[in-house]
């Protein structure tokens, strides 16, 4: 990113305090990282990409720093905080790993038709990726970024999302979660015909996500 204001903004919504582990997702050039030092957290940061791994080591220098190279969704040490602008085709797997992580707070920069679509309230227009983070977080929108905060500018714009952490889930739920909408259209019934179960009266929209979650769970049982 571009803006080292909008860097610090991002990094001081964190909450970040001594004694904390924070995971960044996507090094890049360091640019976040930066303002992520000096308030005293380890700050875990990953990168995948080559180039970009050889560049942060060499410039970024701070205590309690420990660059990576590999995929952020790979790492498995615990962490309170993540923090991520990650590239936003990678926004939903960031989320469907999240919600099987125990942590405190994420602060995510998304674009802003995804984080509707994570609070979407609406149950005909929910998907499955809303009911996962929907029952795992407690979940605001805290500011725009604007286009020209990123280098290059995107052609969409951009929000920074707060992921308070409710409850974590297993990945089998996860993927219940994701079967179940695949059949949204059938009653409840023909969807739990699907999985093999019994399935209770209406449809899918009739229920709240908590109960979706519920069935999923079931089902992944
Ligand atoms: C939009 S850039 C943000 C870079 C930097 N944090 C900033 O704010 O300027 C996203 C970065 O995430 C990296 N990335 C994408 N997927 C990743 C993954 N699964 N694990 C680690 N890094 C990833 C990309 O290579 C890219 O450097």
């Amino acid at each position: 990113m571009r803006s080292r204001q909008a860097a610090r903004r991002i990094a001081d919504s964190a909450g970040i305090s001594p004694g904390d582990t924070v995971l960044e997702v996507g090094t890049g050039l360091g640019a976040l990282t930066r303002e992520l030092c000096g308030r005293g957290a380890r700050i875990i940061s990953v990168e995948r990409n080559g180039r970009l791994y050889g560049e942060a080591s060499a410039s970024l220098h701070c205590e309690g720093l420990e660059l990576r190279r590999g995929d952020g969704f790979a790492v498995e040490d615990g962490f309170d905080v993540f923090v991520s602008n990650l590239p936003y085709s990678q926004s939903r797997r960031a989320v469907e790993w999240l919600v099987q992580r125990d942590f405190a707070r994420g602060i995510v920069t998304v674009q802003k038709e995804f984080a509707a679509k994570l609070m979407e309230a609406d149950p005909r227009r929910r998907r499955a990726i809303g009911v996962l983070a929907g029952h795992c977080f407690e979940m605001r929108v805290l500011f725009p970024v604007a286009r020209s905060c990123f280098d290059p500018p995107p052609r969409v714009d951009s929000v920074v999302v707060e992921l308070a952490k409710r409850r974590t889930i297993p990945g089998g739920v996860v993927r219940a979660v994701n079967g179940i909408f695949s059949y949204r259209r059938k009653t409840m019934r023909g969807i739990m015909k699907q999985f093999g179960r019994e399935g209770g009266p209406g449809r899918l929209d009739d229920l709240s996500g908590d109960e979706i979650v519920g069935v999923a769970a079931e089902i992944a049982r």
